[in-house]
């Protein structure tokens, strides 16, 4: 399995967004560190995530950039992606390796050590770890865990632990300090002005 991409741009589907945009700016700055997550928004079709799906595939495939499913894991072996992520409600770890097979990435949600080395015995091989901190962009999330709640996390698994929720590109330092591997994002890429230079300036800070 190549590295891992140290950025995962989550991509935004809510109504004035523009994901394929914000991706078509990012991909030529972002090099190998950049791992896209298809997410749609939980009452779109599955049509609608599989229309988006393949075009996200077809555009990173030019970068080899790894293109990951959020939830939806029929969708991901349709387009061809490579990987998925499921949390709490989703299919149970377990399942998703059956279903992706044992090559694919498989990212999970966790929140504290127990479930995150669960996870981990389960078999996934990346952990999203948040909130890192309060964020509008997903509704009934439970109480920002903080750079301490990553470290929590990041001191008990192997594989790389991705902060996750409200992350901006000063966040990072602190993030890496307590052993965050790299960082997911929807509205700091999304909402920005210049996509393609904040995501530089990200990447920059997750490598240096
Ligand atoms: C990298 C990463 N981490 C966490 C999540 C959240 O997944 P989940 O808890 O299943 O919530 P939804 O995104 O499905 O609403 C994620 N998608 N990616
Ligand atoms: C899907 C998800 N899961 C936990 S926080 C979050 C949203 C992250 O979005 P943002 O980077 O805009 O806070
Ligand atoms: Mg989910």
């Amino acid at each position: 399995m190549p590295s891992l991409g140290r950025l995962h741009l989550i991509t935004d589907t809510r109504a004035g967004r523009r994901p394929l945009a914000v991706l078509g700016a990012v991909l030529p700055v972002a090099h190998a560190e950049l791992v896209v997550q298809v997410r749609v928004e939980d009452g779109a079709t599955d049509r609608q995530a599989y229309d988006l799906a393949r075009r996200v595939v077809e555009l990173c495939r030019p970068y080899e950039v790894s293109c990951l499913v959020n939830d939806r894991l029929h969708v991901a072996l349709a387009v061809g992606a490579d990987g998925g992520h499921v949390g709490a409600d989703d299919l149970p770890v377990t399942a998703a390796r059956r279903v992706l097979g044992p090559a694919a990435v498989l990212g999970a949600t966790a929140r504290e050590p127990v479930t995150a080395t669960a996870a981990v015995s389960a078999g996934a091989s990346y952990l999203g770890v948040g909130p890192y901190r309060a964020t509008s962009t997903k509704d009934g999330l439970p109480p920002a865990i903080g750079a301490a709640g990553v470290r929590a996390v990041a001191e008990v698994v192997g594989v790389p632990v991705l902060a996750i929720g409200g992350v901006t590109g000063e966040d990072v330092r602190a993030l890496r300090a307590a052993g965050a591997y790299g960082v997911a994002v929807v509205g700091a890429l999304s909402g920005a002005d210049d996509p393609a230079r904040t995501a530089a300036a990200l990447i920059r800070e997750l490598t240096c």
